[in-house]
């Protein structure tokens, strides 16, 4: 009798451990299938996530002033984020003040969407702006790590397709839709292929190329006497045969190409003085082009590496700088009109064509059209906030040689 009592008191008591455990268990196994979010109202973690996501598209997180959103897009690589929001109106009463403007006034915006935790050391990036030309459909200001270019043909072939997809223009009627974009250099005439409802490849004809001085030597810091020809494609680029320094545009390290390129843009800077026949803001060398030197017309690919800004590595082989190398070309007779010739980069072996395709004068200069052509691809949307304590939130760039840049 005494032994049952104890043994059912016992079995009892192990009853209750084995179930206060069995609730235990059922109740962690819920939390799982909750998804332990803290969003109470979704039973199965398939719900939780779509309700988050739900919550993600429309719920930005804590944060002080106007969210930033763009859209990103690439060139042969090269990075090319178009602005959407964010920005207060950019005064101006042409596309040159406007560029003026943001320099004096909004740089800050730049740096938040240039640098560093947003962008990245050669982050590139277009907000459009109202343009004073009747024949433009949009205006563009171009950014970089250091300021705002006057011509950036890779982010034209970019925002081509953009103007088209976001409605910018009207409704492509046949195979290629033309937009009249006004850069700071002047109007560039985009061509996008549209077919099955979808956007494609983009040409463009840029504003009078020439060249401006062939053979200059400069003394270069660290190389000695290097000789160089000056050409403009809507921004100036010096343009050097990589073999000068004992490189190879599509094999040497690219430190090593971008160190001896910088230090032929400082020489050039310093020691040769710029002019552009239509406005004193495009009169400045926008950076090197080191060429395989193949200059002379082949059907083969010739290839170079652009480094502008401050040391900022174009990926793609630089649309600005084909047209700009392109008048070079024609001008020292090693090209004839319409004879196309293929681009490629150094850095990332991604390709362009480009032509000259009708004699033009630019102020005094012989000059010529070139028409470029490449394609360019969507890789993502994003929302950018601020938050006020946040002491990196301004951007900043990581040097490598030490220290950072805000
Ligand atoms: O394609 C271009 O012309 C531009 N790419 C980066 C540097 C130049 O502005």
């Amino acid at each position: 009798m005494e032994c049952f009592v104890l043994c059912s008191i016992q079995t009892a008591r192990w009853h209750s451990v084995f179930l206060s455990i069995s609730l235990l268990l059922i109740t962690y196994l819920m939390t799982l299938q909750r998804g332990n979010t803290g969003h109470g109202e979704c039973e199965r973690t398939e719900d939780c996530r779509a309700t988050i996501g739900t919550e993600m598209e429309t719920q930005l997180p804590p944060h002080e002033g106007d969210e930033l959103s763009v859209v990103d897009m690439h060139t042969g690589g090269e990075p090319l984020r178009v602005i959407l929001s964010g920005y207060p109106e950019v005064k101006g009463d042409s596309v040159l003040a406007k560029r003026r403007y943001v320099r004096e006034h909004l740089d800050h915006l730049r740096r938040a969407l240039m640098y560093e935790p947003r962008g990245h050391y050669d982050m590139y990036g277009a907000l459009i702006v109202d343009s004073e030309l009747p024949e433009a459909d949009l205006g563009v200001l171009f950014m970089h790590n250091e300021g705002y270019s006057t011509m950036c043909g890779h982010a034209v072939i970019a925002l081509g397709r953009f103007a088209v997809d976001y409605k910018l223009v009207k409704e492509p009627q046949s195979l290629e839709t033309q937009v009249n974009i006004h850069c700071p250099c002047g109007l560039v005439k985009a061509f996008v292929e549209y077919s099955g409802g979808r956007t494609g490849g983009v040409r463009f004809l840029s504003v009078p190329a020439f060249a401006f001085a062939t053979d200059v030597t400069v003394t270069v810091e660290g190389f000695g006497d290097v000789t160089v020809d000056i050409s403009y494609g809507g921004a100036f680029y010096a343009f050097v045969n990589a073999q000068r320094f004992g490189l190879d545009v599509t094999k040497s390290r690219t430190r090593d190409l971008v160190d001896a390129a910088t230090a032929v843009t400082n020489a050039v800077k310093s020691q040769v003085k710029l002019h552009h026949p239509t406005s004193d803001d495009l009169a400045f060398l926008y950076g090197t082009i080191l060429t395989d030197g193949n200059d002379d017309y082949s059907t083969d690919p010739t290839a170079n590496v652009c480094v502008f800004a401050e040391a900022q590595v174009d990926r793609s082989p630089t649309g600005s700088g084909v047209t700009a190398r392109v008048a070079l070309q024609y001008h020292k007779g090693l090209i004839q009109l319409n004879q196309t010739r293929t681009f490629q980069s150094g850095a990332t072996g991604s390709r362009f064509t480009g032509k000259a395709v009708e004699e033009t004068k630019c102020g005094d200069f012989k000059a010529v059209v070139v028409e470029v052509a490449g394609r360019a691809f969507y890789s993502g949307v994003s929302r950018f906030v601020q938050e006020a304590d946040d002491n990196l939130t301004h951007g900043f760039l990581l040097n490598l040689d030490g220290g950072h840049k805000f």
